[in-house]
């Protein structure tokens, strides 16, 4: 019999990402019966407020993943890679927001508005995962299109908020700031050089082929995503002093033509795009705009006067919420409405 409420746990729950899972479960009135928080044992103890309440949080090294229905992951790749085979041996289901498990043919990679129905696929190994925040803005935006026109090849260049690498990161954006008001330098541990007032090309580790692991991400992502194995895509990842919010510009080249009002017609009606786009007005989505929001937003849309088939746009999305923590929950409502 179908249960109407769950046990859930947040692994990473006093993160950047955890804490708001927090607050989108409570926000979106999810069916949480039990809630563990869980982190490292350097936070054990603490308590977080959930519905009113203060929960405590323990550590994951001695938790008990019997007790638990669904498990939202988000401590890191090398965190998941411990504790999700043994959540799903005692029965959880995982939604992994690390990339530990994203590139593994087995394993459903999953945005709520693009494919859902690829969530069926948790059978295999009890866990669903979440995409890479580059990849969920975009792909929000080239879903429409792809199926109307197809889909080329993608060139896209990522303006990446300090958010996207964690709570120390934002701090680090925080404390620059302020120090360079007082004619300081300021500390740099988290990034490798001083992000404040600057923008720095290069998010996760380098590949033998000269892309960073976060550029190659969109391309395998995109690829898994909307199931089109020889979609061409190069990336240029950049982080930049933005707290929350990641921007994109996105250049595609359609397989079949498409005119920018076409397109455009198409993203107004897409789920969980809201077009904010109005060149007599001056009028596009920014960062500042979309901190905080649930929608992706989307504006230039205009041709490419370089390629007949090439529209170009500009995609924000709050990179903590569409990009990591909202896009598990939605993940786990669809699960449990339809699965579990
Ligand atoms: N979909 C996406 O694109 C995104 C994915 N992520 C993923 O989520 C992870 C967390 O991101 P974020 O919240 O920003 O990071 P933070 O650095 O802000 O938080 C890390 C969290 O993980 C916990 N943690 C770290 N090590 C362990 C451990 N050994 N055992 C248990 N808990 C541990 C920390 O607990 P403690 O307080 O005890 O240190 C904390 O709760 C990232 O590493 C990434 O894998 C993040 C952002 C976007
Ligand atoms: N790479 C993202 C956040 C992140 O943690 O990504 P991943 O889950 O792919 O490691 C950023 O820095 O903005």
């Amino acid at each position: 019999m179908q249960k109407s409420r769950y046990n859930v746990a947040i692994l990473g729950a006093t993160g950047a990402v955890g804490e708001v899972m927090l607050q989108i479960l409570e926000q979106r009135k999810f069916p949480v019966d039990k809630l563990y928080l869980l982190a490292s044992s350097h936070s054990a103890g603490g308590r977080l407020p959930f519905t009113g309440k203060q929960v405590l949080v323990r550590d994951a090294a001695t938790f008990d993943w019997s007790q638990v229905d669904i498990g939202l992951f988000s401590a890191g790749a090398k965190v998941s890679a411990e504790y999700a085979p043994k959540a799903v041996a005692a029965g959880c289901v995982v939604i992994d927001n690390t990339s530990q498990f994203r590139y593994d043919d087995e394993i459903p990679l999953v945005v709520p508005e693009v494919n859902p129905q690829r969530i069926a696929d948790y059978r295999r190994h009890g866990i669903i995962a979440n995409p890479n925040c580059s990849t969920i803005q975009m792909l929000l935006a080239l879903k429409p299109i792809a199926d109307v026109a197809g889909i080329e090849r993608v060139v896209v260049a990522t303006y990446q908020a300090v958010s996207g690498a964690g709570r120390r990161a934002i701090e680090e954006l925080g404390q620059q700031t302020l120090a360079i008001f007082r004619h300081e330098e300021g500390v740099t541990e988290v990034f490798p050089k001083r992000i404040a007032f600057n923008c720095l090309p290069q998010i996760d580790v380098f590949q033998e082929n000269g892309y960073t692991k976060e550029e190659m991400k969109m391309l395998w992502e995109t690829r898994k995503i909307l199931e089109i194995p020889d979609i061409a895509l190069t990336a240029t990842c950049v982080r930049v002093p933005v707290f929350y919010g990641h921007s994109e510009a996105v250049n595609v080249v359609t397989r079949e033509l498409i005119t920018p009002e076409a397109v455009r017609a198409l993203l107004e009606k897409a789920p969980g795009v809201v077009v904010v786009d109005d060149r007599s007005t001056a009028t596009w989505p920014s960062a500042l705009d979309a901190a905080g929001q649930d929608a992706t937003y989307v504006g230039r849309i205009r041709g490419d006067c370089s390629h007949e088939r090439g529209i170009n746009f500009w995609v924000v999305a709050d990179n903590i919420r569409k990009g990591a923590a909202l896009n598990s929950v939605q993940i786990a409502e669809l699960l449990v409405r339809d699965y579990l």
